[in-house]
């Protein structure tokens, strides 16, 4: 918790620091007006002396007005503090998540992450808030009303020597009976966004398949769990409030009896009870604030070591000091083997292929077979377990990782695109990108079409996720947001499956033209996108099953050979 401390950046620390002297301030003249209200009774009414009540009632009120600034003062500093502390783990932890590869970000979780951004981050400012007022304030006054009855009467102190070790006591039981149970609530919480995000995200699906009912069940599961977590935990806490209560309230009766005895034989003044009765309310209030902030230390401390946990994540995967200039891009996968978790199997087994600098290159194979995963290995998503991927004789993870992804374009599986226009998710990756450019990116990638048909044009709202545009018009626009970056590598990871076959085929003629120069490796479920490449991988549950042209691969692989039957017809198949 106390490392998160150091996110507090600028004039916030001055805040930071001007607040607990505010406060002590207001806790100065909270001690004082008790005493000097002792005063007025046992000096100024008991000897009928006005001036004297009149003047310590008007420094009263000066007192009074001194402890308001030092309250208000502190209040606005701290907020202005923490809300700055706030900020500033925000955009650290955003900054975290980007650097982030997508092995950490697999096991993070979206949601996880969203709750660590906004809920965990608001727990924490939210303590660090309550901390600057109320830890300065609530010990100081404990200590500084123990000090200041003491002097009042050492007699009537022995209420607190045995009230204070009874409330210690009780307290101590319930806060480690509810501790535990305010931790797994910040879990509980997470549950509950979870299911809310891939609610939300599937809600067409979710329609679709009338689903409604069930996935509502689920969602009230997660949102009973957190309900009966946090009554559990509040439970024990609502019991705290009115049993302190009850012994505060026994120890002013326990000051009255005591106090008037003393009353009786004069040795102590009628206002002194007052004053110390007040003091010992104020003693008893803040040991409660103390407890009420222990609770909300130990929900802040799970959350920040819920925001720790991201910042102590390193990615696997390391920007490199560049070696060499990247001058040519031949591809070389040099048995190559790779498994997303160290435990798990692997999904690409013993892989060894070249690819030559401006080839054409298809990769086939069954759902699962590792397509995906193998191209991901080139722009460095994620690391080889084992061999080398090598770009113009290079290890990939020797070269600049900005560099290498600047030279390499993805068009991934699914088409990701951004609130904005299209022409600004044109211009994602190129913010410079010519009227000219934009038109031949969208010419190339067939989407010129659609884009005219819209009564906006470029200027078309493209909504969140792009679930205003339809399927094929999604993928169309994430091609031209990659081929307008005119990329060295061009992979397209069956990234024109919703298209029909005239416009894919005219969109495999337009990349050809265009990326003459490029090697681009396209990833199809359908052979008539991958036959004319100057080289095909069939991929087999990870293994490579056969390298070679569509004619060579239909006389010597099985697996292409069915696969081309399945889709082109045996007449067709034979016949070639
Ligand atoms: N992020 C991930 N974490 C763990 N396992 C994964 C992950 N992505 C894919 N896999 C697993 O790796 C294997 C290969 O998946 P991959 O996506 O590479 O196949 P693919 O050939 O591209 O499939 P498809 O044609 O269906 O897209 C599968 O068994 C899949 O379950």
């Amino acid at each position: 918790m106390f490392k998160l401390l150091k996110y507090l950046k600028g004039p916030a620390i001055f805040y930071a620091i001007l607040a607990p002297i505010l406060m002590l301030l207001e806790v100065a003249m909270d001690l004082t007006l008790p005493t000097m209200l002792s005063n007025i009774v046992d000096i100024g009414i008991a000897n009928s002396d006005i001036n004297y009540v009149l003047t310590a009632g008007a420094k009263m009120i000066l007192f009074a007005f001194l402890g308001l600034i030092g309250g208000v003062g502190c209040s606005i500093f701290s907020t202005i503090a923490a809300v700055n502390l706030g900020q500033n783990l925000r955009d650290g932890l955003f900054a975290k998540i980007q650097s982030l590869s997508f092995l950490e970000l697999d096991h993070f979780k979206t949601s996880s992450l969203i709750t660590r951004l906004t809920n965990d981050i608001t727990q924490v400012q939210t303590m660090v808030m309550m901390g600057l007022r109320i830890l300065v304030r609530a010990p100081l006054l404990c200590i500084g009303g123990l000090w200041m009855a003491y002097r009042l009467s050492q007699r009537l102190s022995i209420v607190f020597v045995i009230m204070i070790p009874i409330i210690l006591i009780f307290v101590a039981i319930v806060m480690s009976k509810s501790f535990p149970l305010f931790k797994t609530m910040q879990e509980k919480i997470d549950k509950v966004n979870n299911v809310m995000r891939e609610n939300l995200l599937g809600v067409r699906v979710i329609k679709a398949f009338t689903m409604e009912h069930k996935q509502r069940d689920r969602f009230n599961e997660a949102n009973d769990d957190l309900m009966s977590q946090s009554i559990r935990a509040q439970k024990i806490m609502i019991i705290l409030n009115p049993v302190v209560m009850l012994l505060v309230n026994f120890s002013v009766i326990g000051v009255l009896w005591y106090g008037g005895y003393l009353v009786q034989d004069s040795l102590l003044e009628t206002g002194k009870i007052m004053a110390f009765i007040n003091y010992l309310t104020q003693i008893m209030m803040s040991m409660m604030m103390v407890i009420m902030i222990s609770m909300n230390f130990s929900r802040a401390k799970a959350s920040a070591d819920r925001i720790n946990e991201v910042f102590a994540t390193n990615s696997s995967i390391q920007e490199n000091e560049k070696t060499a200039e990247l001058t040519n891009y031949d591809i070389e996968f040099k048995n190559v083997s790779f498994k997303y978790h160290e435990h798990s199997e692997e999904v690409l087994k013993d892989i060894s292929f070249k690819i030559k600098q401006g080839n054409q290159v298809g990769i086939i194979g069954g759902t699962g077979s590792g397509k995906s995963s193998l191209v991901n290995l080139i722009p460095r998503l994620y690391d080889v377990s084992e061999g080398e991927v090598l770009i113009g004789g290079q290890n990939v993870k020797t070269l600049s990782l900005s560099e290498l992804r600047d030279k390499i374009g993805v068009v991934l599986q699914e088409s990701i695109l951004f609130s904005g226009t299209i022409a600004s998710n044109f211009k994602f990756g190129y913010h410079e990108a010519t009227q000219d450019e934009l038109d031949d990116a969208a010419k190339d990638a067939q989407a010129m079409e659609f884009i005219q048909a819209k009564e906006d044009g470029y200027e078309t709202v493209v909504e969140q996720r792009g679930k205003n545009l339809s399927g094929g018009q999604k993928q169309r626009v994430s091609i031209a947001r990659t081929l307008i970056r005119d990329p060295k590598i061009l992979i397209l990871d069956d990234s024109s499956s919703a298209l029909d076959m005239a416009t894919e085929s005219k969109l495999q003629r337009a990349i050809k033209e265009r990326m003459k120069e490029s090697t681009v490796i396209m990833i199809a479920q359908r052979i008539s996108a991958v036959m004319d490449a100057d080289q095909i991988i069939v991929l087999d549950q990870g293994e490579i099953s056969g390298i070679g042209t569509h004619e060579e691969l239909l006389k010597t692989n099985e697996i292409y050979r069915s696969i081309a039957i399945s889709q082109l017809g045996e007449e067709a198949v034979n016949h070639e």
